[in-house]
């Protein structure tokens, strides 16, 4: 794995598809045991997560149903404290079991701004799980309840996620180099 460029910053290989997978093997896994018996409603948020949920649902052994939001608020490697939701909830989720999955909880600012908008939904029960986690910099008292990885803080893409709306096609996870 080697450097890249994109737009005006460098950013330097990470952390490899195969370890990633296997970390999302083990949250299927873990959530399987926990939904057994139910039919969960696992919920996206885009654009993000698209290669975690997919990589998700092929381990995940149950059966299950899908849905999706959007949700943005980055503008190059900062958060704007601004979120905008540019799609609702996709599906009917009232009284099922339904699983948010991000792809990075960062500031927690996101995180936030869900826990709001599904407060208001007469859904049965509620979990958030993301794949990757940056404890130095959350800020909020929010549970989350299942994690993927824990990663320092340095903006990362790859694996769906992008700087200025580049490098989420990249199937390992970069970091940003001059941070390093
Ligand atoms: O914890 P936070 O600091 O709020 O950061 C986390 C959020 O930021 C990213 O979304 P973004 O707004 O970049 O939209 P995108 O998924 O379309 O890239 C990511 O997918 C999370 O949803
Ligand atoms: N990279 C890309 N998108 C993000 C990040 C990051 O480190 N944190 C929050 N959204």
């Amino acid at each position: 794995m080697a450097e890249i460029k994109i737009h005006d910053k460098t950013f330097v290989p990470f952390i490899e598809s195969k370890d990633i997978e296997q970390s999302i093997e083990r949250m299927a896994n873990t959530l399987y045991q926990e939904y057994e018996n139910k039919v969960p409603v696992f919920i996206g948020v885009l654009n993000g997560v698209i290669m975690f949920f997919s990589d998700f649902l092929k381990y995940y052994k149950g059966d299950c149903e899908i849905g999706f939001l959007q949700l943005s608020s980055y503008k190059g490697i900062q958060s704007t404290g601004d979120i905008n939701l540019l799609k609702d909830i996709s599906v009917d989720i009232t009284n099922r079991d339904i699983v948010i999955l991000e792809d990075i909880i960062d500031t927690g600012n996101t995180l936030e701004y869900l826990y709001k908008l599904l407060e208001a939904k007469p859904v049965n029960s509620i979990k958030i799980i993301t794949l990757f986690f940056k404890p130095e910099v959350y800020t909020k008292n929010l549970n989350i309840d299942l994690i993927g990885m824990n990663i320092p803080n340095k903006f990362v893409i790859g694996y769906g996620l992008d700087y200025d709306g580049l490098g989420r096609n990249l199937k390992d996870l970069y970091q940003l180099k001059e941070n390093i």
